[in-house]
């Protein structure tokens, strides 16, 4: 089945964001950027992230020292591909309150600007559903869309996850690495509200990454980007596990059988990945 972009459906999208997908059933709401769910922390969603950059003419780049640059380092190329040293973030972009807003086209704000077009949801016909791939060749580093939805609590998740009994999972669980021994855990969950970014699928030897990116508020979104070319036509995919899962044994269903992985590379672990903390 074909994406159909025909109309414009996003609620609760912060101005900037231009998002013209919508969903292949009227059951899934559409939103373009995260919102808050049971359990999320509201004052998360309310403060401005620190910033302000004087940059007036909108190129924020390390030679005309944009202070939002020096101090979150430089995230992206002057084509506006992220940089390798940033693939496995985190991404602090330029905001609202930053002097080079509305100046041109600041050589830090990519994700903001919303997805890239050419998307098209797909029957993959391979047992895992709906697919995503590009129409049209996406480059390294460049940026395809988030995978949005309602934040929620680590209870919520949880809770949605067990009652959910085997079904299709889309709760993705960013972790972030702070400092030793401390892990900051996000729970995004666009079951039924979501963007173009649930459709999808894992892979273990996938064609694109997940890179944690601020741009307004503390609450990352968790933007997709081409770990390579990805040829027209190719499905996306990305590691549910994030690379790092230390557990490669299944997915429960049920809460008590295995989830197979369906990915087909040479290299594939059988399983899906899994967070523990959702069981
Ligand atoms: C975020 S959704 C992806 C979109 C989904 N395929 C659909 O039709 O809407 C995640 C779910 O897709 C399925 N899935 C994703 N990748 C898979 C894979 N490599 N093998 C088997 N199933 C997969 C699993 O059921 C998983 O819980």
């Amino acid at each position: 089945m074909e994406e159909n972009n025909t109309s414009t459906n996003c609620s609760d999208v912060e101005d900037y964001v231009t998002d013209n997908y919508n969903h292949i059933s009227p059951d899934i709401f559409y939103t373009a950027s995260n919102i808050p769910g049971p359990g999320a922390n509201l004052e998360d969603f309310e403060t401005q992230f620190v910033g302000g950059c004087v940059c007036e003419e909108g190129r924020c780049y390390t030679e005309n020292r944009c202070p939002c640059v020096v101090k979150y380092g430089v995230n992206y190329e002057k084509n506006g591909r992220l940089l390798d040293s940033k693939f496995s973030g985190p991404v602090v972009e330029c905001n609202s309150l930053c002097g080079c807003v509305g100046q041109g086209r600041c050589g830090n704000r990519v994700v903001q600007f919303g997805p890239r077009d050419g998307l098209q949801i797909f029957e993959t016909g391979h047992s895992k559903g709906f697919g995503l791939k590009s129409e049209t060749e996406i480059l390294k580093g460049e940026f395809i869309c988030e995978y949005a939805g309602e934040v929620l609590s680590m209870e919520e998740a949880k809770r949605r996850t067990q009652a959910n009994n085997g079904k299709m999972n889309y709760i993705f669980v960013l972790n972030e690495y702070i400092s030793e021994g401390c892990v900051l855990k996000t729970y995004v969950d666009p079951t039924t509200i979501g963007n173009i970014g649930r459709y999808i699928n894992h892979s273990c030897q996938p064609n694109a990454v997940v890179v944690p990116v601020r741009t307004d508020i503390p609450v990352p979104k968790l933007c997709i980007f081409a770990l390579k070319v990805i040829h027209c036509g190719d499905e996306i995919t990305f590691d549910y596990g994030g690379g790092n899962s230390k557990d490669w044994c299944p997915i429960q269903t049920g809460l008590t059988k295995k989830k197979p992985c369906f990915c087909g590379a040479e290299a594939c672990k059988q399983y899906l990945p899994y967070d523990e903390t959702l069981f």
